[in-house]
């Protein structure tokens, strides 16, 4: 019978890593509503349907107030060791919060990242392309990852916020960490509180030296007009630069990949760059960074595809799987990218669609564009079967993505 089945099904395993789309599309036929154990031991919903994936995301009865999710967590977990998840002081985000909380964060940066506003960054983001690119020019083989995905993003949220550069790495390191999904919870506290230590002690810098950038305007908003908290403001910092770190970089490595792996659609991208655009939204949808949405929970019984879920429980919804479902998308497991866009929920949806959404998508074109007009011969330098993936709860991204860039355009 349909979600009452709890028998372990495979979410991390190995097989599901490499390539989650056959069991997802398995889900989807059979139990799209189903209870499943995380690896740390949580029991939650998941939801595989795209039609269920965006009813339960826009639903105004389901939460992600952390304060009783903290609750619900140690009711819910059958791991005694995993209880403190959550650290207090990177939690309070917008991200983590419903009306009316929600919509005072979300204000307070909503301007900043508007459509227009981001088109600002145009010229420097693509001198940092540029830049990168041409590190790479001449080299036989690169980590595409490491030489252009990941500085390329994490350089353009560091300068927005102003984030010193010298902290980059040590910060990359810890997100990373956080959103492993990994079980070693001495590890994953101890990257939770060097970064709460950090942003804390980059606050009181920008409180000492004002600069121009994000930081400091929300540190003055934060004295000045009383609109958030300390705890607030550290929280909407991190989510910000983890946002910032461990997406778009993802977005850059799984298209590309995708592209590689099917030369009659690198071809036709080639050939007509004005199909990139909607390129960029069928990578979001075809292998998206952002395989499961965060935590929500029900706080009254909901009916979702024929099931109801009780009040008090853990959801998560499968925007990998929603993003594959011949229900809406024709051919779903066909990369096109000439398909009509939009209709993907690789941003999510609802109040907490992606903040993000209008940078990410003009940092993949600017990337993704100039990487292909700059390398004319690029080619993957491994074979498909032998890339590896990160194993995490909410990012679906290569380890590595060796490439060699072969000769530059004149
Ligand atoms: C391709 C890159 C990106 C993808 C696929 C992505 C995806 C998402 C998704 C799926 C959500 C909703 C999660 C949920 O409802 O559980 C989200 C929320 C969010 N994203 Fe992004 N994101 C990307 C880039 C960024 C960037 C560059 C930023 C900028 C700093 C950003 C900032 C945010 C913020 C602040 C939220 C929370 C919004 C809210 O709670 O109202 N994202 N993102």
């Amino acid at each position: 019978m349909q979600g009452t089945d709890t028998a372990p099904i495979e979410l991390f395993d190995p097989d599901f890593v490499r390539d989650p789309h056959p069991i997802l599309a398995r889900l989807r036929n059979e139990q799209p509503v189903r209870e499943v154990l995380l690896p740390r031991g949580l029991k939650v919903w998941l939801v595989t349907r795209y039609e269920d994936v965006r009813a339960v995301l826009a639903a105004p009865s389901v939460s992600k107030n952390v304060r009783v999710a903290q609750e619900l967590f140690e009711r819910h977990n059958t791991n005694p060791e995993a209880r403190r998840m959550f650290s207090d002081a990177l939690s309070a985000h917008m991200l983590n919060s419903d009306p009316p909380d929600h919509t005072r964060l979300r204000r307070l940066v909503g301007k900043a990242f508007t459509a227009r506003r981001i088109e600002e960054l145009r010229p420097r983001i693509e001198e940092i392309t540029e830049g990168l690119l041409g590190a790479m020019a001449g080299k036989d083989e690169v980590d595409l990852l490491d030489a252009f995905a990941f500085p390329l993003p994490i350089t353009v949220i560091c300068e927005l916020l102003g984030v010193p550069q010298e902290d980059r790495d040590d910060f990359r390191t810890w997100s990373n960490t956080l959103l492993s999904g990994s079980r070693d919870i001495e590890m994953v506290s101890g990257a939770a509180t060097a970064m709460a230590e950090y942003l804390t002690k980059l606050i009181a810098d920008k409180r000492a030296n004002p600069g121009d950038d994000m930081v400091t305007a929300l540190v003055q908003a934060r004295d000045e007009g009383d609109r958030l908290d300390e705890n607030e403001l550290v929280a909407m910092l991190f989510l910000l630069l983890v946002a910032g770190h461990e997406t778009t970089v993802n977005l850059i490595g799984n298209g590309v990949l995708a592209l590689l792996r099917h030369p009659d659609q690198l071809a036709a991208l080639r050939a007509d760059p004005s199909l990139l655009h909607g390129a960029i939204e069928e990578f979001l949808r075809y292998d998206g960074p952002v395989q499961l949405a965060t935590f929500r929970f029900t706080t009254q019984p909901l009916a979702v595809g024929g099931t109801v879920i009780p009040e008090g429980e853990f959801l998560l919804v499968s925007l990998s799987s929603a993003n594959r479902d011949p229900e809406k998308f024709a051919e779903p497991d066909r990369l096109d990218v000439t398909r009509p866009s939009g209709g993907h929920v690789a941003f999510g949806h609802g109040i907490h669609y992606c903040l993000g959404a209008p940078l990410a998508r003009l940092e993949g074109e600017i990337a993704i564009g100039r990487l292909l007009s700059r390398f004319p011969e690029l080619r993957l330098a491994a074979e498909p079967e032998e890339l590896t993936w990160r194993v995490s709860t909410i990012i679906r991204g290569l380890e590595t993505l060796p490439i060699s860039p072969g000769r530059p355009a004149a």
